[in-house]
């Protein structure tokens, strides 16, 4: 076959956003100033700020009695339904896991610069060290440095991207994968069960999970109201699981009624969200929420994020359980790998990657 050449994409210079605040801590070029219509306008968050993200307490699911089982089942439901994210608690992942991960990924961060660009994210890819998502000159940067690694199954791992230093940090993230993984499993039995599914069904049609981890890294910024620390965005994934660091300011806001509503961090809790695939199997009844973060004038922040999703191979589409005469199937049948190449070949934009999947309904006008 001949080889189809490959435009190289030109994405211009990219800052890094620490180097910045180290050597120009006012500096905020051009690239990273939002239109006004963008800007994060923090008088406009939601004052009752106390609508809070639902907690779900994960032990009533594991082994709680029946009644605390079925009270918390329902919680999740509602959670899904109403929300799309919900912060769990007692999730039974080790919390020195926890604390062993933040480390060794601040650990990465505060490395010179030098040693972290041994594991470039070259343009238009996703994993090493970089801005993901960057495809032009003229397109605005996040206010955020990011660490993405593949890590199941193995193909999907670029070995040369594992970092050396520090010294545990491929153990760590190793170990740490593995409990998030039955995370994910166990909170997809359970959403399973709440939609009245047989338990394994998300498992089953699964195959062999595709997992992959991103830090993100969001330097304090002199001007906050001017920058997105992550532009607005819903995951690809099935389930996203995010880690916010011990001490982060609050930066994650998701996107509920109008409104951008903060995200309050609770303490060795692990924010969950529905990623587009889940949207897409359900068939519109538990949705992909759009969120962002936004950057603080003081303090820095760490996230520490989990893709879950289905192997490349499988086929998703709404499930026949989900499509009735009442809920008419809103969503074709794609391949999962197809998807994952279009989400990592555009720019993040808010829910626009989920219309590749959407049927389009053609309104046609009244008869006189
Ligand atoms: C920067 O990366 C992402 O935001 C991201 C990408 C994840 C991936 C890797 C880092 C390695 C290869 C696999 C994969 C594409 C999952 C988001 O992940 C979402 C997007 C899709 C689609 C998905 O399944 O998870
Ligand atoms: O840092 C955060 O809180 C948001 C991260 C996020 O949404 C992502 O990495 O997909
Ligand atoms: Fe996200």
């Amino acid at each position: 076959m001949v080889p189809v050449p490959i435009s190289p994409i030109s994405v211009g210079h990219i800052d890094d956003v620490q180097e910045l605040r180290k050597t120009k801590p006012t500096c905020i070029p051009r690239r990273f100033v939002r239109d006004r219509i963008e800007r994060p306008r923090f008088s406009m968050i939601n004052p009752s700020s106390c609508t809070n993200i639902p907690v779900i307490d994960l032990s009533k699911l594991l082994k709680g009695n029946k009644d605390e089982f079925q009270a918390e089942l329902l919680h999740l439901s509602a959670s899904c339904e109403d929300w799309g994210f919900f912060q769990v608690i007692n999730h039974g992942v080790d919390l020195s896991l926890l604390e062993r991960i933040e480390k060794v990924a601040t650990d990465f961060f505060m490395l010179p610069l030098e040693e972290k660009q041994k594991y470039p994210m070259a343009p238009g890819t996703v994993q090493g060290y970089g801005q993901a998502f960057v495809f032009s000159e003229d397109q605005k940067l996040d206010w955020c440095n990011m660490f993405a690694l593949g890590v199941e199954p193995h193909f999907i791992r670029n070995p040369e991207l594992w970092p050396t230093k520090p010294a545990n940090f491929s153990e760590t993230l190793e170990g740490y994968s593995r409990e998030i993984r039955e995370l994910c499993k166990n909170l997809l039995k359970y959403i399973a069960v709440g939609l009245s599914l047989a338990e394994n069904v998300f498992e089953n049609m699964f195959g062999e999970a595709v997992q992959a981890v991103r830090m993100n890294y969001y330097p304090a910024c002199p001007r906050p109201d001017l920058v997105l620390g992550l532009s607005p965005h819903s995951d690809g994934s099935a389930l996203t699981v995010l880690q916010q660091g011990k001490g982060s300011p609050v930066g994650l806001q998701i996107f509920k009624d109008n409104h951008w509503v903060p995200v309050q961090p609770i303490p060795n809790a692990l924010v969950i969200n529905i990623g587009d695939t889940i949207e897409v199997l359900t068939n519109g009844r538990y949705k992909s929420v759009e969120h962002r973060a936004v950057a603080h004038k003081e303090k820095d922040r760490l996230s520490i994020v989990t893709f879950y999703a289905p192997s490349y191979e499988i086929e998703i589409g709404p499930m026949t359980e989900m499509v009735d005469k009442n809920n008419p199937c809103k969503y074709r049948r794609y391949n999962h790998g197809e998807y994952s190449k279009h989400y990592v070949t555009n720019k993040l934009q808010g829910k626009k990657a989920l219309e590749f999947a959407k049927i389009k309904t053609i309104n046609y006008p009244k008869r006189p």
